[in-house]
């Protein structure tokens, strides 16, 4: 029997956050949006269930249960339906050629005016299914807890028209995820995502002369080197070296961040130092209700993975717990959009990946298509990070499980660029761990001179050269990269730079330089170099000189095994750009 919504999702409109279902007056307490099982719960599940989905063998078995338990229902329904893919399709065209809108009450009118006529139109019997489940995709499309609203369909909606709406959001799901790469990156980068055998490279899209600024990038996530951050000279958000009169600084930091300027302490806040590193609530007031977990244990969270840096010296453990923050930073600013009926923009700070009215993808659609290499994971490094999400709400540690971290570890490990400023600095400490040990960065000036590290999503795509057609720049004297052409680059050209110094050093050979550099590449990013200059050089090697052994034989690097299937076209991928949904996976 239909549950009316406006019962059922008792939001007196969608800023209003308990959702009970009147029938039985049962609060649906796993799915408030006020509680702290929200934030702990939903909003943890929110973000992690694609991930779920995707890797947890137990997790979609129980989803192919369920879809097959509500397409069991809908054939039985009498009559079936008789409504093709292909119609679906252009219902969901339909659908996102319409424009929605932006905040606040209007999209809050938006959603309960299509839930309304989704709701007469079930009344009218299968005959308005279709136009049935189209206004309850487009409520879908408002809502800010998609994986919440299809569960309550699933319970109130009748079966068939269910079943439409699983539907529209698969294929909708898929077209995003499929699509991905024909709206990333943004037209304003200037280069495209091409294929090349079965790796991805960046390429020009227009003509750039030598010295030409080719895209600047924000890093996704950024952390000092652990001597300036503890020596506090330079902006903990940005890098820039602080002239001691303007430093901003908060008490209760654990980290002892200190700032150039007010607006990097409110972005590096918004974007994770907040759950990171600050005693306050994480949810605002509305969402809040008190339920927030207790400031002790949070803050001694917070000091354990404040006082692992310092004492491991180490800035990769930082970036994935930044990214993580980030991401649950991003979820609490969409619900405390729909309270405080503010533009999201302003909260959640995000990069401009994606061409604007293009998409919607979530940070973590970016980083789950990066390549990595297995890193070592110390146990006690996911502890210590798990500490801090788990001691600031409930729930949050499922967010960061330990397989999730590792992977998380690795793709910081493998893809993150080295912030350089003006050719590099000359005082950073030497590390006394193994050579294998070591953190690593992309730059060309070496990482043993660079002030700090960031992930920058589109410049990950620069394949490695010895002799590179671009180089990063930080002109600024800030993180925000520069993509600068070290000689003239036609439209469709492939774009590289140096993933290491390929300098020749003084007292080295051309052939000892061009050992370190195989060397360094082999060790750090697992592949044997075959850029044009090591290929031409290894050709012109005297007779008979053997190649040196790199102890790598083949690319190491890899992708997550659901980006590997779906890149193959084994299996359907979806997105958490889009509603979630029982997949459609039949294995
Ligand atoms: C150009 S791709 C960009 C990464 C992209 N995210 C992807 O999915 O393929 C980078 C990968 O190509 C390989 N690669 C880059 N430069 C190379 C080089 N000079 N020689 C051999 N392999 C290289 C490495 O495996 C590296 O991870």
């Amino acid at each position: 029997m239909l549950i009316t919504f406006c019962h059922l999702l008792d939001l007196s409109s969608l800023s209003s956050p308990v959702i009970t279902m009147s029938a039985n007056s049962r609060t649906w307490s796993a799915l408030t949006i006020a509680g702290i099982t929200v934030a702990g719960g939903v909003l943890a599940y929110a973000v992690y269930f694609d991930y779920k989905r995707r890797n947890d063998t137990e997790f979609r078995k129980k989803l192919r249960k369920e879809k097959k338990r509500v397409q069991k229902a809908a054939a039985a329904a009498k009559p079936s339906l008789n409504i093709t893919t292909e119609e679906l399709r252009a219902a969901i065209a339909k659908i996102r050629s319409e424009e929605i809108p932006d905040i606040g009450p209007e999209r809050e009118a938006y959603f309960m005016q299509n839930v309304g006529i989704g709701e007469q139109l079930c009344a009218q019997g299968l005959a308005s299914a279709l136009p049935a489940a189209m206004s309850f995709f487009r409520a879908l499309r408002v809502y800010p807890s998609p994986v919440e609203l299809i569960m309550i369909y699933q319970k109130t909606v009748p079966d068939e028209i269910f079943k439409l709406i699983v539907e529209m959001t698969n294929l909708d799901a898929q077209a995003l995820a499929s699509g991905y790469y024909n709206f990333f990156p943004a037209k304003s980068f200037n280069v495209s995502v091409q294929d090349q055998g079965n790796k991805k490279i960046l390429v020009a899209e227009k003509d750039f002369d030598a010295g030409d600024v080719i895209y600047t990038e924000e890093p996704v996530v950024a952390a000092l080197d652990p001597d300036l951050q503890e020596a506090g000279t330079n902006c903990t958000h940005c890098f820039r070296l602080i002239h001691q009169a303007d430093a901003v600084s908060s008490d209760n930091d654990p980290l002892h961040a200190v700032y150039c300027s007010a607006e990097c302490q409110a972005k590096s806040k918004l974007q994770s130092h907040h759950c990171l590193f600050l005693p306050e609530p994480l949810l605002p007031p509305e969402l809040d209700q008190g339920q927030s977990l207790n400031t002790e244990a949070r803050s001694k969270g917070q000091q354990a993975f404040a006082d692992y840096l310092k004492e491991t010296k180490k800035t990769h453990p930082m970036l994935v717990a930044r990214f993580a923050a980030r991401q649950i930073a991003t979820e609490i600013g969409k619900l405390t959009e729909q309270v405080t009926k503010q533009d999201t923009s302003s909260i959640l700070d995000l990069p401009n990946y994606v061409e604007k009215g293009g998409p919607e993808y979530a940070l973590g659609d970016h980083f789950e298509r990066l390549r990595y290499v297995d890193a070592p994971v110390p146990e006690e490094e996911t502890k210590v990070i798990q500490g801090v999400f788990s001691n600031s709400l409930p729930g949050l540690d499922q967010f960061l499980t330990d397989e999730r971290h590792g992977i998380m570890l690795s793709k910081v490990a493998y893809n993150a660029i080295g912030v350089t400023f003006s050719g590099g600095r000359d005082n950073r400490p030497v590390f006394q761990e193994r050579p294998e040990d070591q953190e690593r960065t992309r730059t060309p000036y070496g990482t043993n001179r660079q002030v700090g590290s960031g992930v920058y999503i589109v410049s990950a795509y620069l394949g490695h050269s010895c002799d590179p057609s671009t180089k990063p720049a930080f002109k600024n004297g800030t993180t925000t990269l520069h993509l600068v052409a070290t000689r003239p680059i036609k439209k469709g050209d492939e774009l590289t730079m140096s993933y290491v110094d390929v300098t020749q050093h003084e007292n080295e050979t051309p052939e000892e330089a061009r050992r370190r550099r195989r060397f360094e590449l082999a060790r750090g990013w697992r592949f044997k170099c075959e850029c044009a200059k090591c290929t031409t050089e290894g050709a012109s090697a005297p007779e008979g000189a053997v190649e040196e052994d790199l102890g790598v034989e083949k690319d190491e690097s890899r992708l997550e095994a659901s980006v590997e299937r779906f890149s193959s076209g084994q299996v359907p991928e979806q997105t958490s750009a889009s509603p979630s949904a029982p997949e459609s996976e039949t294995d």
